[in-house]
């Protein structure tokens, strides 16, 4: 049996220019006391999704956990798993600092997904990884990871982060969801859509900043705010999971930011056709993190989104682009929520 591997070294993530990674405020006092003494509650996303099989070198094989209701693959999950296959053989003074993939097939939830990795370079500064993520023995994403060794510089910037409500002040998706299921009006049709997403088991919480906005009930602005987090414990340790886990919450809820500017009408048919990421600095995926989503362009059927994973100190953690396809038809009956 070929052990399972949470796929090589213990911190392939990019830190910030600093020597010593910046300490971000969850890591002196965690948000989640409750996490220090139930460190065995650890993340599904960490204890399956992102914990790879070894079956040869440069070889993976990764298992699915939350299927969409397209019922192909989770863009992120792959996204995710792929990072883990090319981080596992960048040696440990190396951290993930960016990534691009193109999803060119949708991923089959009945079949385990292969990850081949190509050690494409190691340079002095850099070392890059190809990865083919492979099912019915045709790849369904391409992936290319760059790993950084630390390079400290005086020249450094960033955009400010939103000011928004904490998290503490805001309810997830599931409290917004059993709020809009007691409304003894509430049509038929969305009531059964409703309980078909708390019966999701999404392994990130989620809490909007602005729940009518978030659910498109009023396109008040042209960007979507929501604080996530990893459901479940992953500690301190390890960057490189955390970089994994934020690629595949990075997808989450992302490209639907390109239809708020457009209430009239929802997807037919929408799919991520690539994906990019760039971490900045270092972070933690299980404490909450607040995604700053907005659409710069749409049209030809497909739309660009661009986002932002801020931590609570300000710090910018991660960004993210991605284009996909988006199949649209005009909304018959406005959303009875
Ligand atoms: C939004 C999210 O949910 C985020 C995600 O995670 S999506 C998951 C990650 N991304 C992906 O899986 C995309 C992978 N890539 C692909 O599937 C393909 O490259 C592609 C569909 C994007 C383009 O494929 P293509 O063959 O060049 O284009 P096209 O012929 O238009 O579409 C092929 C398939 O898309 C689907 N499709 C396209 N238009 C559709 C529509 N209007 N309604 C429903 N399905 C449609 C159909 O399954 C179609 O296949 P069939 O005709 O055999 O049914």
């Amino acid at each position: 049996m070929v052990e399972r591997e949470m796929g090589g070294s213990t911190d392939n993530c990019n830190h910030s220019g600093d020597t010593e990674p910046p300490k971000s405020p969850e890591d002196e006092s965690s948000e989640r006391p409750e996490a220090q003494c139930t460190q065995d509650l650890k993340s599904v996303l960490i204890t399956s999704v992102l914990n790879l099989e070894k079956l040869d070198v440069d070889l993976y094989r990764g298992t699915h956990h939350w299927v969409p209701r397209s019922q192909r693959l989770f863009g992120g999950q792959i996204v995710g798993q792929a990072l883990v296959a090319a981080a596992a053989s960048v040696s440990d003074n190396l951290y993930a600092h960016s990534l691009h993939c193109y999803f060119v097939r949708a991923g089959d939830p009945k079949v385990p997904v292969l990850y081949q990795v190509d050690r494409t370079r190691d340079g002095r500064s850099f070392t890059v990884r190809s990865v083919r993520a492979i099912q019915h023995g045709q790849p369904i994403l391409i992936c290319q990871a760059s790993f950084h060794m630390l390079q400290p510089s005086p020249l450094q910037h960033q955009f400010t982060m939103p000011v928004v409500p904490q998290p503490e002040d805001l309810l997830t998706v599931e409290e917004l969801i059993h709020r809009y299921l007691s409304k003894p009006d509430l049509a038929k049709k969305s009531r059964q859509g409703l309980n078909k997403l708390l019966a999701n088991e999404v392994p990130i919480e989620i809490k909007p900043v602005h729940p009518p906005h978030f659910y498109r009930l009023s396109a008040v602005e042209l960007r979507k705010l929501f604080w996530v987090r990893a459901r479940g414990y992953i500690g301190e340790g390890n960057m490189k999971l955390h970089c994994c886990v934020a690629a595949y919450v990075s997808d989450y809820a992302f490209l639907g930011t390109a239809l708020l500017p457009h209430p009239n009408y929802r997807a037919q048919f929408s799919a991520s056709l690539d994906h990019a990421m760039w971490f900045h600095n270092t972070f933690r995926s299980d404490e909450w993190m607040l995604y700053e989503c907005e659409s710069p362009w749409a049209g030809g059927s497909r739309g660009l989104v661009q986002g932002r994973l801020w931590r609570r100190d300000g710090v910018l953690a991660a960004s993210c682009s991605q284009e996909g396809v988006l199949r649209v038809k005009p909304v018959t009956e406005p959303s009875k929520l």
